[in-house]
């Protein structure tokens, strides 16, 4: 196996040293990739500002990438933590808040790793990144593009692989994932393959060596607890014993095509692991039964298996002992556990010092409940005045590691396991006028929920707008009712997402299925319809609503508005719950709803 590295301009000689040369090149990023360092929770560590030079990238990846993204000058905390652990190989396990750059850093830091190649000098795929959506796919891809193009405007003779060799894209779009994505994946087998779950185990099933999953060098599970859901740990002093339980049994009979796709990978891993493993008691032993005949294993062999990143803003205390202490994914030496603390506002260029998170100080949380007699601010909001005397709290994913309750037993549902989401695109296509078949059918939509969101929309949004829907709601018909009532609203479409050109005054319309990890700077208010995940008031609703109020201020610099609609009593109660217990959030009333 030989490497070679992207983005190479001129000589490869003398722009690609070999690994092991460029780790020689900062002793700090070297010290924090061993480990030697102290990293969780500690950047304070560093003496001098990290640079993305010190960090061991290449100088041509990160002049394309300033060129590219000209307000990404240095690593943030966080990134300065992981890049070098990804470069170094380690696995890293990363929290931090909704913003603070680990899906960006992650894709950097990958296309600065070694093309892997085969003995015959066969390219194989170097990373696969696994993502809970395509849109989110569409959006890492475009990143990688930008810099692609960002580099040989700074380089213009040079040699350059095509985009196809470095990144490729494969989704179940209508099946194109075992066609012509197929086709280019065995042809060119990309640096980075990032994909949904759902399509990789396709492909696998299908054409189990194009993927070769067993030449790896990474891999990333992006947004990781929405791709795997784990149960909290039975915990003998609580009543809910038996619930758990059926839980854990209803998971591992419907693992998700995440930890189908896992197993096969690190199958290695957990046959090691599983022959040196305590039993626990019924769900661990039951769950390394089920894992280990899925991955059709016999007798003991060695620890192998590529490096595993897996990231998210909530990265719950029973996931992350489930990924690293039960499911024998991660290489038991030298994980590296990053619990970031947000981002500064200071690091991006404000004058502020605060830490912020959940989108931060300049955004504000507003709660409407709608009835049959009309629209109004949920009881207690405080006034806008009274709320930026208060300032922004200081809210970090630490927040979100709250003991379990009875309540946090998730309602196991099958979209919750299946690890890919989707939506019809068809009216992107066919054009909304064509839509008539939603004219004779009753609208599922609470009719004063969106007035609701189309006043505040006309008062409110000058630029872009999300309206995010719960997970099974009707994307297409809720743009349908929008329209009809005025609303120059669209439904996301990952592909035309991130073009500046396009007009503002828009509602872009998803669910919290498809808006997982999407960035989008322009979006200045989000709307949330009722409460996420379930409805109830659990941790997954928490969660959900972090990444969901995540979408605005994004990297701590912008301000924003998260506007929940809610109606009855109940939901204004579980929203309050999640507002102010768990988040010590106040909300702030909207004055033209008094
Ligand atoms: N070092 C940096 N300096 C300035 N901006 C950055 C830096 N790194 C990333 N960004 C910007 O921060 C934004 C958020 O990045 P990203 O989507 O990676 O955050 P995230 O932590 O993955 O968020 P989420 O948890 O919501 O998925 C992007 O617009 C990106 O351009």
């Amino acid at each position: 196996m030989t490497s070679s590295l992207l983005f190479l301009p001129g000589s490869r000689a003398k722009w690609c040293p070999r690994w092991s040369s460029v780790r020689q090149l900062s002793h700090s990023a070297q010290a924090l990739a061993t480990g030697s360092l102290k990293t969780e929770n500690s950047p304070s560590t560093h003496t001098t500002q990290p640079t993305f030079e010190s960090l061991g990238l290449h100088p041509p990846i990160i002049a394309a990438l300033r060129t590219a993204f000209p307000h990404v000058v240095e690593p943030t905390k966080t990134q300065a933590q992981f890049i070098p652990a990804i470069l170094s190989g380690r696995d890293v396990l990363l929290k931090d808040v909704t913003g603070s750059g680990k899906s960006f850093g992650l894709v950097v830091a990958l296309l600065n790793k070694p093309r892997l190649r085969a003995e015959n000098k066969k390219e194989n795929v170097t990373s696969l990144v696994l993502v809970p959506h395509r849109d989110l796919g569409h959006q890492l891809v475009y990143w990688i593009e930008r810099m692609h193009s960002a580099a040989l405007e700074v380089g213009p003779n040079t040699t350059m692989p095509p985009l196809e060799s470095i990144v490729q894209l494969l989704v179940r779009d209508g099946g194109a994932h075992l066609t012509s994505g197929l086709t280019m994946l065995k042809q060119v087998p990309p640096h980075i393959l990032i994909t949904t779950p759902q399509a990789a185990l396709d492909v696998y099933q299908n054409s189990p060596d194009a993927l070769q999953l067993n030449k790896l060098s990474s891999v990333v599970v992006d947004e990781v607890d929405y791709l795997i859901t784990t149960i909290p740990r039975k915990d003998p002093e609580r009543s809910f014993h038996g619930a758990v339980v059926k839980a854990q049994k209803k998971v591992m009979r419907h693992p998700g095509a995440t930890r189908e796709l896992l197993d096969i990978i690190y199958a290695q891993r957990i046959r090691a692991r599983s022959d040196t493993k305590d039993e626990r008691g019924l769900a661990s032993g039951l769950e390394v039964e089920m894992r280990k005949r899925r991955a059709g294993l016999a007798g003991r062999g060695p620890v192998k298996g590529p490096q595993l990143i897996v990231s998210s803003a909530t990265l719950r205390k029973h996931l992350a002992n489930y990924l690293y202490e039960d499911s024998g994914y991660l290489n038991p030496d030298g994980v590296l556990k990053v619990k970031g603390e947000g981002v500064t506002a200071k690091e991006v260029g404000s004058q502020e010092k605060t830490v912020v998170g959940l989108g931060g100080k300049n955004v504000t949380h507003h709660v409407l409940v709608v009835s049959e007699d009309g629209i109004r601010n949920t009881e207690g909001a405080i006034e806008a005045e009274q709320r930026s005397q208060e300032g922004g709290k200081k809210l970090t994913a630490d927040i979100l590691a709250g003991e379990t309750s009875a309540n946090d037993i998730p309602q196991v549902e099958d979209w919750m396991i299946q690890g890919e989401f989707t939506f019809d695109r068809e009216v992107g296509i066919r054009g909304l006028n064509e839509l008539t078949a939603y004219q004779d059918k009753a609208s599922p939509f609470d009719p004063n929920a969106l007035e609701a969101i189309a006043t505040a929309f006309a008062l409110d949004v000058a630029s872009i707008a999300l309206l995010v829907l719960p997970a099974s709601a009707g994307v297409q018909r809720a743009v349908y009712e929008l329209r009809e009532m005025g609303v120059n609203a669209e439904a996301l479409d990952g592909r035309t997402a991130f073009d500046t050109s396009r007009e503002e005054g828009r509602l872009v319309v998803c669910t919290e299925a498809t808006i997982r990890g999407m960035d989008l700077p322009a979006v200045e208010t989000v709307f949330v319809l009722g409460i996420l995940e379930g409805g109830g008031m659990t941790g997954r609703s928490v969660d959900g609503y972090v990444h969901v109020a995540g979408r605005v201020g994004r990297l701590g610099g912008g301000s924003g508005k998260v506007i929940s609609v809610v109606d009855g009593p109940d939901g204004e109660r579980t929203i309050g719950q999640i507002l102010k217990t768990r988040l010590g959030v106040n909300p702030v009333k909207l004055g033209y709803f008094d």
